[in-house]
């Protein structure tokens, strides 16, 4: 197991807006968030990567608490919004520099790039631009890029398929699936798009106001109940 969550709660203003008794995360699953605006989604991913801290309960990654702990960064990759990115680097500087946390050279990174000439269309790499003055989708595609290249186990993403064009759309899907075979990678994403995040995940967790409500494994039925829950 990678990740374990106990009675956890996150109050703001006095609402609580993520409760959740237990959950666990198994490695090298596949897992889709989906819940209306306001479910809790982007919040739990705040509390699973130690940018807030819960009001009760915890995390744990690999049987140690996030809250103030190192050891979950070494194997742990996210890209939650262009907060994460460094806006006055060009892509190919921000790609380096976040190597260089993992202590991959610059030869290995543009190495490593080159497994994203598909996804990237043509559109990132040599454009001479800072990354301030991409289009909001390629922004994304820079950030869910660095986050894979750092060979993560766990790799948690929010909402990765907003403004992606269909086509990237489509290559980010393969992109993770190709992962999860070869590398074991567990992956929890968030999304409004349910046909998408159904497409990709193994398990399908439906928040509603901060609780989780269903917690199931994908059948050929998912999407169609998912369908129908939404449009109650
Ligand atoms: N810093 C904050 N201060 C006060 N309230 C907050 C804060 N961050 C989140 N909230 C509230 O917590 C609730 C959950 O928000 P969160 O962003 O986690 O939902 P979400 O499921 O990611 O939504 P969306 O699908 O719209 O991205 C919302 O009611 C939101 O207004």
């Amino acid at each position: 197991m990678i990740i374990e969550i106990k009675h956890l709660k996150k109050v703001y203003a006095g609402r609580t807006v993520v409760q959740i008794e237990h959950l666990e995360v198994k490695a090298g699953e596949t897992i889709g968030l989906v819940g209306n605006n306001g479910a809790g989604k982007t919040t739990l991913f705040r509390m699973l990567l130690d940018l807030i801290r819960p009001d009760a309960g915890e995390i744990q990654s690999k049987g140690i608490p996030v809250a103030g702990a190192d050891q979950w960064k070494d194997y742990t990759a996210s890209y939650l919004d262009e907060g994460f990115l460094i806006d006055y680097l060009t892509p190919e500087e921000y790609f380096v520099f976040i190597g260089s946390l993992r202590q991959m050279s610059p030869a290995h990174v543009a190495d490593y790039l080159k497994r994203y000439e598909e996804f990237f269309n043509d559109e990132i790499l040599n454009r001479g631009k800072y990354i301030r003055d991409f289009s909001k989708g390629n922004q994304n595609k820079i950030g869910i890029a660095a986050a894979i290249m750092q060979n993560p186990e766990l790799l948690i993403l929010d909402e990765p398929f907003a403004n992606l064009d269909p086509t990237t759309q489509i290559r980010l899907k393969n992109l993770i699936k190709n992962l999860k075979k070869e590398q074991n990678l567990a992956t929890l994403i968030s999304s409004h798009d349910l046909n998408h995040v159904t497409d990709v995940s193994d398990r399908i967790i439906l928040m509603e106001k901060g609780q989780i409500i269903k917690d199931l494994y994908k059948d050929e039925n998912t999407l169609k109940d998912l369908e129908a829950y939404f449009s109650e």
